[in-house]
């Protein structure tokens, strides 16, 4: 009997494939869902092919963070972004097996679900790559599939491409005018209205020091997403605006404009009451001249200055109770 028409292309038994995501930081103050930047903390997840009949169809074995939350079955975020890719290349796997050692921490602001799909999506192009799959996954197209996953680019894009990132959405179909303005929220919610993700990276002034303070508390990103309004005044999105277009220019040129260009009024006042402590931190790094902004959905707070963090606000926080790393910035996911 010939093959089926369009029939998977089944990875060999044996194959193997390890990636090296880095952690990211997205928003960077006014940059809501469109900044980001990779930071040096890296989980690493290695996918082998395994023969079912012998090793089972998925064991997934995790250490580090997370390791006994996350769910280690078809839920796990690293799988279902792998079986999403490999069906995309036209390829199947006959059994899984997963290592992850993971260092990003989870729901703090770090981007570790967008770390985790890009494992995912990164492991299946090298394993398509390897078994001389027809199709092979473009940069574009692993920005594209991650924040598709994740919602929104900022996070997913700086782990693929690392540095510091742009990153955008265009709406597939025209988005529902409600109220008087374009319900972007609506819109990406509605299966029939998929986005397209664009993202470039750009690269970080070479005196840019990137800090930081990880509380011991969690933050869920899609609960804090809920506090934000469905509208805000003009006068807040123009101001976010010109702060979003000068945090460009510090973080490439002008380092020394990063404390103006790190303010913001769109997101961090609507969820500052379920992260009180990273505010208030916010607030007096900012007083002693530090730029810092809340990490992504939080709680963890960055802080990027071009000098190196005085010893005194370090052991402040430390005080507080946050965790204080200097983190170089990183390039994009790599294979291993
Ligand atoms: N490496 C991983 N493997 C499996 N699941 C993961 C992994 N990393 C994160 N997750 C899942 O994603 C959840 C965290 O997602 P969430 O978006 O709330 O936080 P985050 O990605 O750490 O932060 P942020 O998006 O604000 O930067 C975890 O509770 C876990 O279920
Ligand atoms: N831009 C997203 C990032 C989440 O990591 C948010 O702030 O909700």
């Amino acid at each position: 009997m010939s093959p089926a028409v369009n029939a998977p292309l089944v990875l060999p038994v044996g194959l193997s494939a390890t990636v090296t995501v880095p952690a990211s930081s997205a928003n960077l103050g006014p940059g809501f869902d469109t900044l980001g930047l990779a930071l040096a903390l890296f989980d690493d997840v290695t996918v082998e092919i395994v023969d079912p009949e012998v090793d089972g169809d998925l064991t997934i074995s995790v250490t580090g963070e997370g390791a006994d939350e996350v769910p280690t079955d078809d839920r796990h975020l690293v799988v279902v972004a792998l079986r999403r890719t490999l069906a995309h290349l036209g390829v199947a796997a006959p059994g899984l097996r997963l290592t992850c050692v993971n260092r990003i921490p989870h729901s703090r602001g770090l981007g570790s679900s967008a770390a985790a799909a890009v494992a995912g999506i990164a492991a299946a192009a090298a394993l398509a790559a390897d078994a001389d799959a027809p199709r092979g996954l473009t940069t574009d197209e692993m920005v594209q599939l991650a924040s598709e996953f994740e919602g929104h680019p900022d996070n997913a894009s700086a782990s693929v491409l690392g540095g510091a990132v742009v990153s955008w959405t265009v709406p597939a179909v025209p988005v529902p005018d409600v109220a008087g303005y374009r319900d972007h929220a609506a819109a990406s919610a509605a299966p029939s209205a998929p986005l397209h993700y664009g993202a470039r990276r750009v690269d970080v002034h070479p005196d840019i020091r990137a800090y930081a303070f990880v509380p011991d508390v969690q933050s869920s990103t899609s609960v804090t997403r809920g506090m934000l309004p469905r509208l805000v005044p003009h006068a807040d999105a123009a101001f976010n605006a010109s702060r979003a277009a000068l945090m460009v220019l510090a973080l490439t040129v002008h380092p020394d404009l990063l404390l103006d260009a790190t303010e913001d009024r769109l997101h961090q006042r609507y969820r500052a009451a379920s992260m009180k402590e990273s505010s208030a931190l916010v607030e007096r790094l900012r007083a002693a001249g530090v730029a810092a902004a809340i990490s992504g959905a939080g709680p963890t707070v960055l802080a990027l200055t071009p000098q190196v963090l005085p010893t005194r606000l370090a052991d402040a926080a430390i005080e507080a109770g946050f965790t204080v790393r200097e983190l170089p910035i990183a390039d994009g996911v790599v294979r291993g």
